[in-house]
């Protein structure tokens, strides 16, 4: 059968997956509250930046696949899943994760649900959340248990987001009965034919496997980060030593690159509302270790601070700076718990003049963060600057000449903060270099 689907909360993760559903050939239909962000979609322009994605939309909006509505009904009579991809983020002033815009979607979804059909939630939740849901929407919904729940915790990066959409590495779906999992397989035949993993559980593993991944991903790097702080100590060089780790097949070169550490909308607050539900479970000692994993990741923002400062002569004070990077990591418009904003935002208020410059995140910056500067490129960024600070690794800050950009700011000074420049390259250039965690 070709069912319809439908998606519910369109940011990064609900608009990547009705484009790629879409694009697989189903017909989809994806729905938001927020009715500006409809509008742009249903005119092809993708609201946020995701290499790839804006295309596969216009293509999916040609092709008559792919629309988007405000409305609800219209949403229940179309579909026959209906994917939930609505935010999860972080309660204010607690670690645990506000849960309540997953209600507003079962309150609003499931009085319109007269027929048969799957809700399938994508979203990161807090373990135990489905089997509440699922208890909702058995209440609110006409078809009673023909509107069945099942769990499909989502694994995708920003900046790859299409290609981990459309061959992911693993799927993992939670159900209480065989019918899901039977539809489920439909859905995601394309992937399973090319020998995607799946695994079937319950609605617990299946939330808890999204946290975990999380929080197994926040540790490692908060490992190499932990590292570089004894680097720093001895004298050693981190990046030599986590590239040295990296030939252990049983470690692995990846997510262990030293520097300013993890932000985004998705790991900082994964680990502390996993935190907040394990405690709630009465098994947060299971997990005071991710307290120390978060610590690590926040003082290196800290550290970022106080490396500036040392190149700044000591204060901050009359001191022109410039920061390359506003998004949490390259290929991304995301500034959401963004390691470079937060170092940028707190050498403003520290009395430097500092200037921003971000390829996608330039918008979003100066929205929350009107009271910094922002410039129309690297360059022109860096004109006169006394310190530069790469934040963010975007490729072309990466592919930057140190001649070119030297000849426009006060002084050759840069601190790499994400360990993304040939050191050697800079130095030999006439550039103070200096990272975090190294010589
Ligand atoms: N961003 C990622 O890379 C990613 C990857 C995997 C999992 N996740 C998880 O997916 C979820 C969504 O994350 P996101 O980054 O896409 O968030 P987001 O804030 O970009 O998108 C959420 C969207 O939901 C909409 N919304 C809010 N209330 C609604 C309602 N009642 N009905 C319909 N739409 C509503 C918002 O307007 C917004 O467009 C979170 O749980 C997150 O942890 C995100
Ligand atoms: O070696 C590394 C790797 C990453 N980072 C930083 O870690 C953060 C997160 O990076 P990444 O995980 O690539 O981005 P996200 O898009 O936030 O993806 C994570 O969060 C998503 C939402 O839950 C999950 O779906 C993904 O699997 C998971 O990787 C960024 O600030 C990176 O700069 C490092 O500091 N060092």
């Amino acid at each position: 059968m070709a069912y319809r689907l439908t998606v519910l909360g369109t940011g990064y993760l609900g608009a990547t997956h009705a484009a790629c559903m879409a694009e697989l050939g189903f017909e989809v239909l994806g729905l938001d509250v927020d009715a500006e962000k409809v509008a742009s979609l249903q005119a092809g322009n993708l609201p946020i930046h995701e290499p790839g994605l804006e295309a596969i939309l216009r293509r999916n909006l040609a092709n008559g696949r792919l629309r988007f509505t405000t409305s609800y009904e219209e949403v229940a009579d179309f579909g026959d899943v209906h994917f939930v991809c609505v935010g999860t983020p972080q309660k204010k002033g607690e670690y645990a994760a506000d849960t309540s815009y997953l209600d507003a979607v079962i309150d609003s979804l499931a009085p319109h649900l007269r027929r048969e059909c799957l809700v399938v939630g994508k979203s990161t939740v807090p373990v135990g959340t489905a089997e509440r849901l699922a208890g909702k929407l058995a209440r609110l919904a006409p078809a009673g248990e023909a509107a069945e729940l099942a769990w499909n915790p989502e694994f995708l990066r920003e900046g790859f987001a299409v290609k981990d959409t459309l061959h992911p590495d693993r799927i993992v779906l939670g159900v209480r009965s065989e019918k899901p999992e039977k539809i489920m397989r439909e859905v995601y035949a394309s992937m399973l034919e090319h020998g995607t993993p799946l695994v079937i559980t319950d609605y617990p593993t299946a939330e808890l496997v999204k946290v975990a991944a999380n929080a197994f991903l926040a540790t490692k790097i908060s490992f190499i980060n932990a590292m570089a702080e004894v680097c720093e100590a001895a004298h050693a060089d981190v990046k030599q030593l986590s590239l040295a780790l990296s030939y252990d097949e049983r470690i692995g070169g990846k997510f262990l690159n030293p520097g300013l550490g993890f932000g985004g909308g998705c790991l900082p607050k994964d680990i502390r509302a996993f935190m907040a539900r394990a405690g709630e479970l009465g098994a947060d000692q299971a997990l005071t270790f991710l307290r120390e994993v978060d610590a690590i990741n926040m003082r290196r923002r800290a550290r970022m601070v106080d490396l500036a400062r040392e190149l700044a002569g000591g204060s901050f004070h009359g001191c022109t700076m410039t920061v390359l990077g506003a998004a949490f990591k390259p290929d991304s418009d995301d500034i959401r718990d963004s390691p470079a904003l937060d170092v940028a935002v707190k050498i403003a208020q520290l009395g430097a003049k500092v200037t921003v410059y971000d390829p996608a995140a330039m918008d979003n910056a100066r929205r929350l963060h009107p009271e910094l500067n922002y410039g129309t490129s690297a360059l022109e960024a860096s004109r006169d600057a006394h310190v530069v600070l790469l934040l963010t690794e975007w490729r072309e800050f990466v592919e930057l000449d140190p001649e070119e950009l030297g000849s426009v700011v006060a002084s050759r000074k840069i601190v790499d903060g994400r360990n993304a420049l040939d050191a050697e390259v800079w130095r030999a250039a006439g550039w103070h270099y200096r990272a975090l965690g190294r010589p």
